[in-house]
């Protein structure tokens, strides 16, 4: 352990620092089990997606979908109320699983013979040389105490935070944002979710589902405007059922009124709530730590630059996750983490990231997933596009739920018969997308694999919701299916001979 009360005079010296201990703490592999590696980290241990994310946030989700099947049932002759939603214990279930795991993993960092965790805010004052000021107890460290550090390689993995506007912050009215939503002490009778997005579509839902009176305000002209036209267009008229929408609609000006909050709008009206949740997008955390002493280059939208490797502008610096990449998802932070992983001890044979094809989930009411090329995008990319929508209601399982709005939409090249993406609406929408991704990402021996050898190339068990993509891809408009592996019999001769 390095000691210091003071400013280290000399830094101690680790073959890796990690800022940052969302996907960066995963950077420890067996390769570094013989060396001495540091993690920092200012916030919870565990970063964004155990703390105060994907994780909390789907634990929500869960609980708002069997209040909404509660609310739901008579539709299948099953009659039930809900009589009480006990908010306190919604959340302490919930926290009370995911606080131990976070502590555990500083206490493992702290321990463990070959790392190091400080606990506080790194900032760089030279080349792969840092000073962090301890900011929490839990550590090694007395909170307070400042340590130079220095790296044999560093790697920036410091994540993302919300976004504020300018007319909310300078307000001084109260508000939320999804740090701090999910550990509120009651629930809100209202709620104003500023923020057309994945995240205020996620809370929405819960809140919503859970009870409260949910108002959401965004400057876009849809909610979830980001996923393919035809679903965030279906998206949207399905949320003015559940939710007051204002689109094209920003808040001009906000200030403490009624129980709470009121906005104005840029659209003239004027909308109330008794909490609100700021839900408008994250800004990378590569501000505040010394980056430009460091000689890393960061883009004018606020993310370090880095190549296809991960390697920032300054030898032996590295950067993953949201401070760096295009893509704010904990699944493609974790893919960077591995190919920067490999890289750090293989500087002969370096890895690339793999952006292709990143799916996202949104776990709302209805949940949405998409992967790959949007109608408008494949177009625009002068593909002879063919599209075709599967209503799940047109499916045997789609039956059985009385489902009556979702969609499966698949985008393909009709000369190939490849699909270009896909794009799900409804229950389960993020785990049916699977083999869309499958067959955009691994293909089969002859190159990616077609529609229609998805279709016809395997089983789809019946009568699983499952079918709605199979249905999918058996009415897109492509060329006929070739089963290219006809020939082919793991137990013939040529396997026998092998
Ligand atoms: C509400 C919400 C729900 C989400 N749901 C999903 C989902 O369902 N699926 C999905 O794929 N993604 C989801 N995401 C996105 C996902 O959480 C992020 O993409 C992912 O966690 C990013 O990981 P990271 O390692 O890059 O950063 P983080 O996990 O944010 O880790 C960065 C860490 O760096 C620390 N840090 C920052 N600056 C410094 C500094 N100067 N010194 C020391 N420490 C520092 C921070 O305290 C933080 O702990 C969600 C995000 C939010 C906010
Ligand atoms: N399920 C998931 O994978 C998941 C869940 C939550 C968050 N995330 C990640 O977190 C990121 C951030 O989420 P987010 O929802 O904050 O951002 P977002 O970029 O998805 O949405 C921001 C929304 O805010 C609106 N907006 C921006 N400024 C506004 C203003 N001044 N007034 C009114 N509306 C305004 C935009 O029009 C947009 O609709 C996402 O991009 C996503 O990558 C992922």
């Amino acid at each position: 352990m390095s000691e210091s009360t003071g400013t280290d005079p000399e830094p101690t010296r680790f073959d890796l620092v990690v800022i940052g201990s969302g996907s960066g703490n995963s950077l420890v592999t067996p390769d570094f089990e013989d060396r001495r590696t540091a993690v920092v980290d200012r916030g919870i241990f565990g970063g964004t997606c155990l703390n105060v994310g994907c994780i909390p946030t789907k634990m929500f989700v869960h609980a708002a979908e069997v209040a909404h099947t509660v609310r739901d049932a008579a539709r299948f002759g099953v009659d039930a109320t809900l009589d009480r939603v006990r908010w306190d214990d919604v959340r302490d279930r919930i926290f009370g699983r995911i606080d131990p795991i976070s502590e555990g993993g500083r206490d493992y960092r702290r321990d463990a013979p070959h790392t190091e965790a400080f606990l506080g805010h790194a900032r760089f004052v030279g080349d792969r040389e840092l000073e962090v000021r301890i900011a929490h107890p839990g550590g090694a460290h007395e909170v307070g105490s400042v340590h130079r550090i220095r790296g044999d390689q560093v790697v920036v993995a410091a994540g993302s935070r919300p976004h504020i506007p300018a007319v909310i912050a300078d307000s001084g009215v109260p508000y939320h944002t999804s740090d701090t939503v999910m550990r509120m002490d009651e629930l809100p009778a209202s709620m104003v979710v500023v923020g057309g997005g994945v995240i205020a579509a996620e809370f929405a839902h819960v809140f919503s589902a859970l009870g409260v009176r949910v108002t959401v305000v965004s400057r876009g002209e849809r909610l979830l405007s980001q996923v393919d036209a035809e679903i965030s267009r279906a998206f949207t008229e399905l949320a003015r059922d559940r939710w007051h929408v204002h689109l094209r609609a920003a808040p001009v000006a906000a200030r403490r009124g009624g129980d709470g909050v009121e906005l104005e709008l840029a659209d003239g009206t004027t909308v109330t709530g008794e909490g609100m949740l700021v839900a408008t997008g994250r800004v990378p955390n590569s501000d505040g730590m010394g980056l430009d002493v460091a000689g890393v280059q960061v883009r004018p939208d606020g993310r370090v630059e880095v190549d296809q490797h991960g390697r920032t502008t300054a030898p032996g610096v590295w950067a993953l996750g949201d401070v760096s990449s295009p893509y704010q998802l904990k699944h493609v932070a974790n893919h960077e983490a591995r190919v920067v992983a490999h890289n750090l001890v293989h500087p002969e044979d370096l890895w690339s990231f793999d952006h292709r094809y990143v799916p996202a989930g949104v776990f709302s009411h209805p949940q949405v997933a998409t992967v790959g090329l949007t109608e408008a995008q494949a177009r625009e990319q002068g593909y002879d596009v063919t599209c075709k929508t599967q209503a799940y209601g047109d499916t045997a399982y789609g039956w059985a739920m009385e489902d009556t709005t979702s969609l499966f939409k698949l985008v393909a090249d009709r000369r190939t018969g490849h699909l270009l993406g896909g794009h799900a609406m409804g229950p389960h929408a993020a785990s049916l997308i699977q083999p869309v991704i499958q067959a955009l990402s691994l293909g089969g021996p002859t190159g990616p694999l077609t529609a229609l050898q998805l279709a016809r190339g395997q089983y789809w068990i019946h009568p699983a919701l499952a079918e709605v993509l199979e249905n999918a891809l058996l009415g897109l408009e492509v060329a006929p299916y070739e089963d290219v592996t006809a020939d082919y019999d793991p137990q013939g001769e040529d396997a026998a001979a092998s």
